[in-house]
């Protein structure tokens, strides 16, 4: 398939208007005068014959770009979700694993219908062998060295997209880890991220507060009171990738935060590979940013006694929608034996 776009010359072969943007099906090696002669006829089924333009028009098609398919995307895994909550731990201690290979890219997957041939060449380069050449898998404590490798990346803002979520489905084969940690620890967490963050940058503007994103709906960066209903994007997860068809696992942030080594047993029998041994130090990653921004101020928190209002507000908001009880609903049906506290009861991180 290609995407091409006809622009119509003016005088002196200035582009004046780019008439249409559209994408075509013909074989990746299909010569030019017969994907122009395709790309006339669509043109023309739209009203944009030589005839209907003005005097001295060009059509002419630019920029012919061959297009992929989401099928043709091979991987195994995406830790699809949900930021901040723990989802570079996953990674960093999967990367660690001898059966597995991890792109290095964030993979977004934010593509088209079809995507670009190119955008699945750029993801695909994540794999290539010499990438993984100087990699030390000769741990002995491992065992034998497999020779099937799965490919896995992390993506975590796929999962709170349901376009990217049903394009991404299409993948063969793949299935998705998504993390899930209580929405009012998660939304606090992902604020200062995005706080700091913004603090560091020179040109990051007016940040609301903590009180104001809960209180007046106010938001910056992807930080929106409304994205913590985790349930809800939970549902377009389930319904794209069923847990039934082995297709999703979710765990909770708070069994990797306390019994990590659980956490990763579900992890691997999930996707088919040995567990971790014993003696592996299942370590923790993007833990240190309490301290990375310690010169940028204390963090904000719905703890103090000044935000309890704010809590207690999004509590309630939360509790309209019934968001406790349906994540824990959605993690025990994806077959998790375990649902923490702080989820099953709504007990508040505050406590
Ligand atoms: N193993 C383990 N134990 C306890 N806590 C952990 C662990 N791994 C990650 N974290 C906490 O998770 C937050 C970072 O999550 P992510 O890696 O998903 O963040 S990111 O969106 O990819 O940047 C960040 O949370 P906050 O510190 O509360 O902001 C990390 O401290």
């Amino acid at each position: 398939g290609s995407l091409c776009h006809v622009v119509r010359r003016g005088k002196r072969g200035r582009v004046v208007t780019e008439l249409s943007r559209t994408g075509f099906c013909a074989p990746a090696r299909c010569p030019d005068d017969h994907a122009a002669t395709a790309v006339t006829r669509i043109a023309a089924r739209q009203g944009l014959t030589l005839e209907a333009l003005p005097p001295r028009s060009e059509i002419e098609m630019r920029n012919v770009r061959p297009l992929a398919r989401w099928e043709d995307v091979k991987l195994d895994f995406l830790i699809a979700g949900f930021a901040r909550s723990g989802t570079h731990s996953v990674r960093g201690n999967l990367l660690r694993h001898p059966e597995v290979r991890i792109a290095e890219d964030e993979l977004t997957f934010n593509w088209g219908y079809l995507p670009l041939s190119s955008q699945v060449r750029s993801y695909a380069s994540n794999f290539r062998d010499e990438l993984f050449e100087n990699a030390n898998f000769s741990d002995a404590s491992w065992g034998r060295v497999p020779v099937r490798h799965l490919w896995g990346g992390k993506g975590e803002g796929v999962a709170l997209s349901p376009r990217v979520l049903r394009l991404a489905s299409r993948i063969p084969g793949l299935r998705l880890i998504v993390m899930v940690r209580e929405p009012v620890e998660w939304l606090e967490s992902l604020y200062n991220l995005r706080r700091f963050e913004c603090l560091r940058d020179e040109r990051c503007g007016d940040i609301p507060s903590l009180e104001d994103v809960v209180l007046k709906g106010a938001h910056f960066e992807d930080v929106n009171v409304k994205d913590a209903h985790l349930a809800s994007a939970l549902d377009s997860v389930v319904a794209h990738f069923p847990p039934s068809q082995g297709r999703l696992l979710l765990v909770e942030f708070e069994l990797l935060k306390t019994r990590p080594r659980e956490a990763f047993d579900r992890i691997c029998a999930f996707l088919g590979i040995s567990a971790f041994p014993h003696d592996f130090e299942i370590r923790k990653y993007a833990t240190e940013d309490r301290d990375r921004y310690g010169n940028l101020g204390p963090r904000a928190t719905l703890c103090t006694k000044e935000l309890n209002p704010a809590l207690e507000a999004l509590r309630e908001r939360l509790a309209r929608s019934n968001e406790h009880a349906r994540l824990a609903r959605l993690i025990a049906e994806a077959g998790s034996p375990w649902v923490s506290r702080r989820i099953l009861l709504n007990q508040s991180h505050c406590k």
